[in-house]
């Protein structure tokens, strides 16, 4: 049969043809040399074969899957050919299940088709492309987005069996015609529905190939220039701007063919593209492989008409200094003709750190290199407009939303979005904003994407690649609800295979414009990390009202399944409170009992006969340090490092304004100078809080720190001690805060402390949070934040429990079968060794299907462990404060590395 009309897949399999036209005939414009060689030059031939370059200019390119037009001022749009379609790919193994129901042990076949309605026409017209699959007898057709448009059964089974390519069939009305096999695999990680984008034939360089290309000859031409003489001439002065040979020169890699047949139409000559030294010199390698990433990003060299990128790598890792060094060099450079790429460059920032970024530019670039213009409340983003000296502009999300006309009004080519993760939700007045600004190059920084949900995370891609992974509901269907179900306990084993299949999909889908480093990379950078959770004991009267507010009606009723309103929340609340101190439970009741009209009435009840439990005279005001186990701690951790590091300095984080007032209040009986940086800290004083404590002159022993308010991005070295106070349930909060300290720039060995109230919810929130960093690996963490975390009555039955006679349900959990509470030595005699040859395994059993600890507890595995009322800790601050500690593990992070950083 022949087919006129074709779908997209006239030229046969997505996978095997080529879909890419250039514009005009290819060997018409592209003449096989008329540009005369000289010394320095060669044609793009030959130097693709020196290179090893895969594509030819003149050859049809296999890895695009794009339409092109060229628009009168040269401006070349790229579009997807399947922006419409979106990326189409099945419900969750829809398919399967239901053939299986059919004939359960025959093996289903896939095949790519075209349809079009049942007519007796010759001369068939098809109307689209569908996946057809086969079993036994049965057969479904899906059109490109994963719905069934046809089904049929009764087929003689050998002939489905033999079904070829050009073959036909009528499947419910509908005629099709086998275009080519699918195999298994690429139905089910849904490349089959993909049309071309990122499949097998998109292909990135390597990053550590590009690192060491060696440097090619700079005067080269690609197509045909526009004048072939004055090209000539002007070739002696194309030369890149730093010498490319020097030793340890950071070189761009060089556009590949079909990127100089898109981009370079003048046919200017390729010139190599070479940080600044200046800047260069600075960078760490896995900050030089990162500005290698973004630069490929941004200039659609990894996935062909694609520009945008994310760079999560995690906290400290300078994400900034890589942004900085990319921004510079392209507004000096370019690989065509050395005509830069960007004029403009907009970097979009939290308001606490649009001073920081500022600061950067100057640390890294000096102060006569580059202007960088910042707005603020005395400098409008008018002002840029109007003058030549700046090429970037910083702002922060909130000015955006204001200056959004005047931003508009620019043409930048560059946009960073630093701690984008909060661009997570696409119907946000900023991201929708942000998405409006016409420039097509963008940049996410983020330490913290794996918090996200799946549509988080789609929200993000969509963010930086518009469409490249099809429409939200195509999304949903290829990779959500598979993923999604694939995790559900109830998955069968083909449900989880699929699940699996798609999700090693998406992540390589996404790999190629998202780059993730962990701290392992800058690791041997940092002087050494004591990390130590500490289990503090609750006081008696903690104790007392503890069981008062688990007696409760409300909680009782949590138990039993009731939870409209959400009953539980204020519960889990109010224990919370009690852990960080007595007096900050009393101040809820009292500002309740004030306001007893409120429509809380599960507050008022859980509350009830509460008060009686604390002492008459009770103020929250006139509180003291004995009635919180943590404060208790806190306090004599505080006196000890004071005495033994006078010099050093710490945070204090807590995630609570009230709790940090406690703090705050105890800090000042004590007498230690404290500056303090929380929600109500006014955006523009941040950055000088934040320097003057870090500077060696601050009179400030401790940074109060509201971590949820100020924690992101901030840069605290000038502490080497930092304590927890209270704890949150994602576990990104905490992680954040504690990078604060240990980063590049910091001197002495950092020391983490986190307390937790023993046998309380404290320890309960901790167990779920490691539970969710061992997901950190996956595409994203499919947990939900804070609010919406769902418990089951089993979870909720765990978090409302008080273990009063335990000295750490944590450790009770892991089943280690030593005796921690003194008869054996768990405690490893060289405080700066991983004590992982030790009789005591924690987690030995972790992975095991019939473990009973959930597996993330191996994260503890290599932690050194020991009951508190030991008689000599080999940590002298640890040591201090052991009276009133139950429990504390240990470890060490690099602890051969020299105090200061190389
Ligand atoms: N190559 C380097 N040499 C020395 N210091 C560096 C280097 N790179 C970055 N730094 C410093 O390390 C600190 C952390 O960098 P930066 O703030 O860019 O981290 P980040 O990746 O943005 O982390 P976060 O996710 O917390 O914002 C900064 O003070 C920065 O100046
Ligand atoms: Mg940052």
């Amino acid at each position: 049969m022949r087919r006129s009309a074709a779908p997209s897949q006239v030229l046969g399999n997505v996978a095997k043809k080529p879909k890419f036209t250039p514009p005009g005939k290819c060997i018409a414009v592209c003449p096989k040399n008329e540009t005369k060689e000289t010394d320095q030059e060669m044609t793009l031939k030959e130097r693709d074969e020196k290179e090893g370059s895969a594509s030819k200019i003149c050859v049809q390119n296999q890895n695009e899957n794009f339409t092109q037009s060229v628009e009168s001022t040269g401006k070349v749009k790229t579009k997807a050919s399947f922006s419409n379609d979106g990326l189409n790919l099945p419900t969750s193994g829809t398919a399967k299940e239901e053939a299986t129901q059919e004939a359960p042990d025959c093996l289903a076949k896939y095949f790519s088709v075209v349809w079009c309605k049942a007519s007796k026409k010759k001369h068939k017209k098809w109307e689209g492309d569908a996946i057809l699959i086969t079993k036994g007898k049965s057969v479904i057709l899906k059109d490109m987005e994963g719905k069934d448009i046809g089904r049929g059964t009764g087929y003689k089974a050998k002939e489905l069996e033999s079904l070829e390519e050009g073959q036909t069939l009528m499947v419910g009305g509908k005629e099709i015609e086998v275009m080519s096999v699918i195999s298994a695999d690429d139905f089910s990680s849904g490349r089959c529905f993909q049309a071309g984008i990122g499949t097998h034939d998109t292909v990135p360089t390597a990053l550590s190939q590009t690192n060491m290309k060696p440097f090619c000859k700079p005067f080269k031409n690609v197509c045909q220039p526009s004048s072939k003489d004055n090209t000539l001439k002007n070739s002696q002065s194309y030369k890149p701007r730093h010498d490319p040979n020097a030793s340890n020169s950071l070189v761009m890699p060089r556009p590949n063919a079909s990127h100089q047949w898109t981009f370079n139409k003048a046919g200017l000559p390729v010139v190599d593209v070479v940080v600044d030294p200046y800047i260069a010199n600075s960078l760490r390698p896995h900050q030089k492989e990162g500005v290698i990433f973004l630069y490929e990003c941004i200039m659609g060299m990894r996935v062909s008409g694609r520009f945008g990128a994310i760079l999560a790598d995690e906290m400290g890792l300078g994400k900034t200094l890589q942004c900085i060094a990319l921004v510079w060099t392209l507004l000096r450079q370019g690989a065509y003709g050395c005509k830069p790429v960007l004029k403009r460059a907009l970097i979009v920032t939290p308001g606490s750190l649009v001073k920081n970024w500022k600061k950067e530019f100057q640390k890294w670039l000096g102060s006569e290199r580059i202007k960088v213009f910042t707005v603020d409340q005395d400098h409008k983003a008018e002002e840029f407009t109007g003058s030549p000296l700046y090429s970037v502009m910083i702002i922060s999300y909130e000015m955006v939303l204001r200056s959004l006309d005047q931003i508009q009004a620019v043409e930048f080519n560059l946009l960073i979005c630093d701690e984008g993760h909060r661009l997570k939700n696409s119907t946000i007045k900023t991201t929708t904003a942000l998405t409006s600004l016409s420039c097509e190059r963008r940049i996410i920084l983020t330490g913290t994407p794996i918090q996200n949900d799946l549509q988080e995370f789609y929200a993000l891609i969509e963010f930086v690649n518009p469409g490249i992974l099809g429409s939200l509901s195509t999304y949903r269907k290829i990779y959500e609800e598979p993923i999604v179900r694939s995790r559900e306990p109830s998955a069968t084993k083909e449900e989880k295979e699929l699940g699996e299949k798609r999700a090693a999909e998406l992540t390589r889908l996404t790999g190629l414009f998202i780059l993730r480093r962990t701290q392992e990379v800058i690791n041997k950078f940092l002087p050494p990390k004591k990390e130590s959770i500490i289990f503090c004991r609750p006081t008696a009267l903690q104790l007392e009202l503890y069981r008062k507010l688990l007696s409760s009606q409300v909680i009782t009723s949590c138990l039993q399944g009731r939870l409209e309103n959400s009953p539980h929340l204020i519960c889990i609340g109010a224990l919370k409170k009690l852990c960080n101190h007595p007096c900050l439970l009393l101040k809820a009741i009292k500002e309740k009992s004030c306001d007893p009209m409120s429509e809380e009435h599960d507050e008022s009840s859980l509350y009830e006969g509460v008060i009686d439990v604390f002492p008459q005279d009770y103020t929250p005001d006139t509180f003291s340090e004995t009635d919180s186990g943590k404060l208790q701690v806190l306090v004599k951790l505080l006196a000890a490092i004071r005495e033994l590091n006078s010099s050093e300095r710490v945070v204090l984080v807590s995630n609570y304004t009230q709790t940090l007032n406690v703090l705050q209040e105890t800090c000042k009986r004590y007498g230690y100078s404290y500056t303090r940086l929380d929600g109500n800290t006014p955006v523009s004083q941040r950055q000088q809080i934040v320097d003057t404590f870090n500077s060696k002159f601050s009179p400030a022993f401790i940074f109060l720190l509201s971590s949820k308010a100020g924690g992101v991005g901030l840069n605290l070295v000038g502490a080497s001690h930092l304590i927890l106070y209270d704890i949150d349930w994602n576990p990104a909060t905490d992680i954040q805060a504690m990078a604060r300290v240990w980063r590049d720039g910091q001197k002495h060995t950092v020391h983490i402390y986190r307390l937790l109230t023993t046998g309380s919810i404290e320890e309960k929130i901790y167990q779920r949070q490691i539970s969710k960093q061992d997901l950190s690996g996956a595409v994203v963490d499919l947990s939900k934040t804070s609010e919406h975390i769902h418990f089951s009555t089993e979870e909720l039955k765990n978090l409302f429990t008080l273990h009063e006679d335990s000295s750490c349900v944590t450790h009770d959990l892991l089943e280690c079968d030593c005796d921690c509470m003194g008869k054996i030595d768990h405690q490893n005699t060289s405080s700066e060794k991983p004590s992982v040859s030790r009789s005591c395994q924690l987690g030995q059993n972790h992975g095991k299907p019939n473990s009973k600890k959930p597996l993330s507890m191996s994260q503890l595995m290599q932690w050194k462990h020991f009951a508190g009322q030991r008689q000599t800790l080999a940590d002298p601050f640890l040591d201090r404060i052991k009276e009133n500690v139950s429990f504390i593990f240990q470890n060490v992070t690099n602890s051969t590395s020299p105090p200061n950083k190389t």
